[in-house]
């Protein structure tokens, strides 16, 4: 056991972080971490829409736009969202007033939290916070324009933010199976995101034998335009430092540990019980270094927590540049694996910015951050080893480049290529142009309870998917005759060659000199 004298001085006290939620999604978010525990942190909800605000957890909640909204969302609108904010930036500021970090999370795409989060936190740089933003991209399906209202609000926060950690809601779809509903993707990007804003809110509130600091965090997430990877994995018994290194490494946003090979910065902090040995640090830090590049910086942190006994937790911090991240992937599985990403994402830092020391109080030392058994539980959810656990959709290594050309050409050919494993996969925007309309529709939940959202919904499903490039066929008297009227953005039917609508060889029904058998559409338009 490793005996070490704490210096509560580097410690931040979980009362002056403060955990945001805005908007909708924000919300959602929100609760999600109030329910899954995190003692201490003071929460505040932010919403235009009262009925969603006023069932939120959160002990503090904030209407935006009384005068304006009157209740109501904002309908997808970000002006709408900028201008409700402003109406309660001044009672957003007294609850902000004094806090160290605040983290605050947000679903990027609608009205409010695109239009409110700037605003959010520039009042939160105003008062001296670092300001942490985790942010949701919008499902490829939701249309291009929730996805361009997301990337402007996207850019604006990677100024404003001291880090910005993004999570693509396609992406982590991809963590329940293909057929379960939209709901269940929902609450699995919740909870991952939920895990990931406890870790990071562990790294640097609990007091540590080797502490991480903001300045840690910053270092490890510090890059413009660059996508956060984030692991965190907790284990028990036996060989728990190696499970939960396996289980940190499987996180969706390492891609099974390969993302980690390219990078520059990677923070490691290790959490167990009083029985934590240094034995064990030293293997799990030697079975990193063979996922980790030699010449990459690790920022090391290790804290011990009474209440986690018989447990070992480990997260790892990193970041990778978007074009790393190209050259990672082939094109085609960035866009498949994470199309949210297109064209921008990622974390921005403010490079410049001398940190002010944190001084804290001796009563920080205190702090409950223990991790109970239900938490174990929903970590090893999300990682499962269990083949048959693994989600449906699943990351597929892009290929190594050849090696020895030095033929531009073959190279540009040996990314391009679709490796064997995804050929078999089906492409998911065809997969969703394949969905009828209704189907598609219903699998919204705020085209469901939000009338504006829905007929938001319609319009994408009607102008938005594209239609399908059809073969050259040669043009039917029946197929002119008896054409579908085609649902938009739907694949068309193909008919057989057979003739329809006339039984062979009965004599026409004419009446009136009209001939009943061809549809009344038609014979109107003759
Ligand atoms: N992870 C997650 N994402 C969500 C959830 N609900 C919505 N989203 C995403 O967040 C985006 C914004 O939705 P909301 O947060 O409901 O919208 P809002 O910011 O409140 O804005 P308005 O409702 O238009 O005023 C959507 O386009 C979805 O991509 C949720 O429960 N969880």
């Amino acid at each position: 056991m490793i005996e070490f004298p704490r210096d509560p001085q580097n410690v931040i006290p979980t009362s002056s972080v403060k955990i945001v939620g805005l908007g909708g999604a924000g919300t959602n978010m929100l609760d999600r971490v109030a329910l899954d525990g995190l003692d201490g942190a003071e929460l505040l909800a932010l919403n235009t829409d009262i009925r969603t605000l006023s069932s939120s957890v959160a002990k503090d909640r904030i209407q935006l736009g009384r005068n304006l909204t009157k209740g109501l969302g904002t309908g997808g609108d970000p002006e709408l969202g900028h201008q409700a904010v402003l109406e309660a930036e001044d009672e957003i500021r007294a609850t902000l007033k004094g806090r160290k970090i605040v983290f605050i999370c947000v679903g990027l795409g609608g009205g409010t939290g695109s239009g409110a989060a700037p605003i959010v936190a520039r009042v939160a740089r105003e008062e001296g916070a670092f300001v942490v933003m985790f942010a949701t991209m919008p499902f490829g399906f939701e249309g291009r324009r929730r996805r361009e209202q997301a990337e402007t609000a996207l850019n604006e926060l990677a100024v404003l933010s001291n880090a910005l950690v993004t999570f693509d809601n396609s992406r982590m779809g991809e963590l329940v199976l293909a057929k379960q509903g939209i709901h269940e993707a929902f609450a699995a990007a919740d909870r991952m995101i939920s895990e990931s804003i406890k870790a990071v809110i562990r790294l640097v509130v609990r007091p540590g034998l080797i502490n991480v600091g903001l300045d840690d965090l910053m270092s490890a997430l510090r890059t413009t335009r660059s996508r956060c990877l984030f692991g965190s994995g907790i284990a028990r018994g036996k060989d728990r430092a190696q499970k939960a290194l396996r289980n940190a490494l499987a996180s969706p946003l390492l891609d099974q540990g390969a993302l980690l090979k390219d990078a520059q910065t990677v923070l490691v902090h290790l959490c167990g019980g009083e029985d934590l040995t240094l034995f064990e640090i030293e293997l799990l830090m030697e079975s990193l270094s063979k996922h980790v590049p030699e010449k990459a910086q690790v920022l090391f942190g290790a804290a011990v927590d009474p209440g986690m006994t018989d447990q070992l937790s480990i997260t790892l911090v990193s970041s990778l540049p978007e074009e790393r991240l190209r050259r990672t992937m082939p094109e085609g599985d960035y866009r498949r694996v994470s199309p949210a990403l297109e064209p921008s994402v990622g974390f921005a830092a403010d490079e410049d910015e001398d940190e002010e020391e944190v001084v804290v109080p001796e009563a920080a030392a205190k702090a409950d951050t223990s991790v109970s058994p239900a938490e174990v539980e929903e970590f090893t959810g999300f990682t499962p080893v269990e083949p048959q656990a693994r989600p449906a959709m699943e990351f597929v290594a892009a290929p190594e480049p050849p090696k020895d050309s030095e033929d531009e050409e073959d190279k540009e050919e040996a990314s391009q290529e679709e490796p064997e494993e995804l050929a078999d996969l089906p492409d998911l925007d065809e997969e969703e142009e394949a969905l009828p309309a209704k189907a598609r529709e219903s699998e919204m939940p705020f085209a469901e309870t939000d009338p504006v959202a829905r007929e938001e919904v319609k319009e994408v499903a009607s102008e938005e998917l594209p239609e399908k490039p059809r073969k050259e066929e040669k043009p039917s008297v029946e197929k002119e005759l008896f054409k579908p009227a085609k649902p938009a953005g739907q694949g068309e039917l193909s008919f057989d060659g057979g003739p329809k609508g006339r039984f062979e060889g009965a004599d026409p029904s004419v009446m009136d000199g009209e001939d009943l058998d061809v549809p009344a559409f038609l014979r109107r338009k003759r």
